[in-house]
């Protein structure tokens, strides 16, 4: 017999299970034992926590039916040992855990294979990796800095890494071994990303690209990109001879108006990756009436727009985050010997693949082409939700293709074992999802009946209202907010237990945490992006611009009033002041607390920024002043006042801990930005201004969940993504799937793309045909994915999922999609 690497599989009567268990445990070896008693082999809790050991208790009559079943590093020894584990899938065992053979097998694939993981929610995905992983370090030796991960964000990627150290610490605690120590110091050597940060490595690593000089830089190129439309629209408008009668035939639209939509349009073709040769081969058809103006422009602007950037890109060596996948695949043929001076990777394990988009699976297909690395990739087709990022639901399928005109094959697992919701409310959760895979709304088939473990603890752990509210009124807010509070409120525990309340868009996130801070219920938003418009940025900010035009009344008095400085002035003290500058600064300086003048400090930091570094003033400043306990001491003024009621002292503190976690991450993004750089305080603010202008990718860091204490979590749908929660509360269901006020619609037919705009100005809608022609296709993907939408919202819940399924409105919105299940009004 082979000596293990990784696990051992063993069904045996107590008294005949080998002695040599504990040594292969002590020595990180996977122990699957199928046994009538343990009895002599306890203590075996570390192991059991360090996922190394799996007891399923059977009776001595099954155990004795099965026979010695041995099985190593899950090599069956013939297709008998293969149906035998398969049986003993389908056994109950006594102590209720259920072998997941399905869980095994993708584990234990040959290690030379291609993988594709497709796995309904809450089925082990995450886990699986993890222990496929360990797998592959154990049997093939393959060192970590030679495996990668891509995961779909960044708090995913930060989620990825913890699991894996976790995994590798509790089987250090359980065995002692230090090669697991040593796995935790090589874990960040294993390049566990975003697809965008994963491309910029390589290009680094690569040294070069086509066109572009060594250390090619990345940009955001947002600005430049408006600037480029506003200067084609001028010139297109320019040849057209008189600017102004042009103007009078834009539909009563202002220029910036133009502008503005054009360079959304633009947006869309890049998010959908068409190429500067596509866009030059857009198919636009024919205006509708009274569109012929706006169509010619909008049919021409485009390929020059694309010149233009092309040559900015090569004038700046840089290139945008969604052209490093693009360029990556550029490189072929004898460039492909670039790729030898990049770090070898010998395993890419993709997450969420469902979300890829085509440039994307190229990507990987191409880095199996160059490395010979092998894939692993995971996702759930259900829920695939970013159509308007250019995923395609089809990602699984497209691999497949391309990998067989490469000669190679994938193997295909599925896992349908949810260990997520108990088994009362998937079945609830069943009777809709059966409904839209029947209406093909849904790809659900019978395969993917999610098949619980949990049993229901919680009364009510399905509740469906049908009330009918307009939306937002006043009705609409003391119900949800009623609601959300009884969900709360009978949480065992509710520092362990989180209520998540999910919607769709943004800002009916918004909506609901107004609603619930004017209710005193404490909320955690995440919506993402929001880093720029935080207080702790904006504070920060007030502090630059104060410093750097100490004379200027208005960016004194900003200064003053931040969580920087121990005032808070109002504007009307100043009103008296007839707008007289010297007057406001002379006031303003002169402004004292306790008797000690508000401004003599920064009388001093003026003084020192003379000849000290700007970072270095700005750290003493944050250090001397503390704007954070500051901050805590207002919040929770602010919030006594509101709500004399209550202990507010705990909200009041993970407010300040946020502020505190974004101020952090402030200085790291400075040092980043400027890392080479002189910083000086005025390209400090600059980029500052813009970034709080433009940037609404970054994301504040995540706060503890202790320190969360009870808040309710409010999240859109797409922020959710591998999350759970104990209550799930979906409370909007009214607003419709589409009514754009303006689109861009593109469609590849073939080889060309066709594309198809549409504005409404006011009750006249202005576009072209083949807008019309592409809409009927837009209405029924966008109902799709709204589907799988809500199949990942419900999908989150683990004892409650409880919908206000308002009925205000009855087409067209999730009130209709959970219309369709059988008995509805009964549910
Ligand atoms: N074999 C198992 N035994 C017990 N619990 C498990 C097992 N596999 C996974 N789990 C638990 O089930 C839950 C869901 O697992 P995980 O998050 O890995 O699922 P997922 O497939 O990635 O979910 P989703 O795609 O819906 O986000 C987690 O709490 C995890 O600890």
């Amino acid at each position: 017999m082979n000596t293990p690497k990784h696990s051992v599989l063993l069904v045996a009567l107590q008294g005949e299970v080998p002695g040599d268990v504990r040594c292969l445990l002590a020595e990180g070896i996977k122990v699957i034992l199928f046994t009538d008693s343990t009895e002599g082999l306890e203590p075996l809790d570390s192991y059991k926590k360090a996922n190394l050991l799996h007891v399923h208790l059977l009776t001595a009559v099954e155990v004795a039916r099965f026979g010695m079943l041995h099985i190593v590093d899950g090599h069956f020894k013939s297709l008998g040992e293969r149906r035998q584990l398969e049986k003993l899938a389908n056994i109950s065992p006594l102590n209720g855990k259920r072998f997941n053979v399905e869980q095994y097998l993708v584990e234990h694939a040959p290690p030379q294979m291609h993988l594709n993981v497709k796995a309904g929610a809450g089925t082990g995905k995450t886990t699986v990796m993890v222990q496929r992983i360990l797998y592959i370090l154990h049997v093939t030796g393959v060192p970590l800095k030679e495996m990668a991960m891509i995961t779909f964000t960044r708090e995913a990627s930060h989620r990825m890494f913890q699991k894996l150290r976790e995994a590798f610490y509790l089987r250090f605690e359980a065995t002692g071994a230090l090669k697991y120590l040593q796995y935790i110091e090589e874990l960040p050597k294993m390049q566990i990303s975003t697809i965008h940060s994963f491309a910029r490595k390589l290009i680094k690593d690569l040294g070069a690209i086509e066109g572009f000089g060594s250390n090619v830089r990345i940009k955001s190129f947002k600005m430049e990109r408006k600037q480029i439309i506003e200067d084609q629209i001028n010139h297109w408008m320019e040849m057209q001879g008189d600017p102004q009668n042009v103007l009078s035939k834009f539909n009563g639209m202002m220029i910036y108006e133009v502008i503005d939509i054009a360079n959304e349009y633009w947006e869309e073709m890049e998010k959908k990756g068409l190429n500067a040769e596509e866009i030059t081969n857009l198919q636009w058809g024919r205006a509708l009436e009274s569109s012929e103006a706006l169509h010619g422009l909008f049919s021409s602007i485009f390929p020059k727009c694309e010149t233009s950037l092309q040559q900015l890109k090569y004038d700046l060596n840089a290139i945008s985050l969604n052209d490093l996948t693009r360029q990556l695949n550029a490189i072929t043929g004898q460039q492909g010997a670039l790729f030898q001076n990049a770090s070898r990777l010998r395993y890419l394990f993709i997450d969420e693949f469902q979300d890829t988009d085509d440039i994307q699976i190229k990507l990987a297909v191409r880095l199996v082409e160059a490395y010979g690395l092998k894939l692993f990739v995971v996702g759930d087709i259900k829920q695939s939700i970013y159509r308007f990022r250019g995923a395609k639901y089809t990602a699984f399928d497209l691999l497949r293709i391309y990998l067989l005109k490469m000669g190679e094959r994938i193997k295909n697992y599925f896992l349908s074992t949810n260990y997520r919701s108990s088994v009362a409310l998937l079945e609830e959760m069943h009777a809709h999802f059966e409904k839209w895979g029947e209406e093909e709304l849904l790809p659900y088939g019978t395969k993917d009946h999610l098949h619980g473990v949990k049993p229901g603890t919680v009364r009510d752990h399905y509740w469906m209202a049908n009330p009918s509210f307009e939306r937002y009124s006043s009705e609409q807010a003391a119900y949800t907010v009623r609601k959300i509070r009884e969900a709360q409120t009978s949480l065992d525990d509710s520092n362990t237990e989180k209520v998540a309340l999910l919607v769709r868009t943004n800002k009916q996130a918004l909506q609901l945490r107004q609603w619930c801070e004017k209710a005193g219920i404490p909320v955690q938003l995440n919506i993402g992006g929001t880093f720029y418009l935080s207080r702790a940025v904006q504070d920060f900010h007030a502090l630059v611009k104060g410093l750097l035009f100490p004379d200027l009344p208005v960016a004194l008095l900003n200064m003053l009033n931040s969580s920087y400085s121990p005032v808070h002035l109002d504007w009307t003290v100043l009103t008296p002041l007839d707008g007289d500058e010297g007057k406001l600064l002379e006031f303003l300086k002169q402004v004292e607390v306790d008797g000690k003048r508000v401004y003599a400090p920064w009388e001093v930091y003026l003084e020192e920024l003379r000849i000290a570094p700007v970072l270095s003033v700005l750290r003493r400043i944050v250090e001397d002043r503390g704007p954070v306990q500051r901050y805590y001491h207002m919040e929770l003024q602010h919030l006594d006042v509101q709500f004399p009621d209550q202990d507010n002292r705990a909200e009041a503190k993970a407010r300040a801990l946020q502020y505190q976690l974004n101020l952090n991450h402030l200085f790291e993004l400075v040092h980043r930005q400027f890392s080479s750089e002189f910083v000086t305080l005025y390209a400090l603010q600059q980029w500052l201004q813009v970034q709080m202008s433009v940037n609404r990718d970054e994301d504040e860091p995540e706060l503890e969940e202790a320190a969360q204490a009870n808040r309710v979590q409010i999240m859109t749908v797409h922020k959710s993504k591998g999350l759970e929660f104990h209550t799930v509360l979906i409370p909007f269901t009214e607003p419709v799937f589409r009514f754009p006020q303006k689109e861009l619609l593109l469609e590849k037919e073939s080889t060309n793309w066709r594309a198809g705009w549409f504005i409404r100005k006011g009750e006249d809608p202005y576009g072209s045909l083949t807008h019309n022609e592409l809409e009927r296709n837009e209405d029924e993907e966008t109902q799709k994915e709204e589907t799988r939408l809500l199949y990942v919202a419900m999908t989150r819940a683990e004892s409650r999922l409880w919908i206000i399924a308002n009925r205000a409105k009855t087409y067209n919105n999730w009130y209709m999609l959970l219309a369709k299940r059988r008995n509805f009004a009964n549910a």
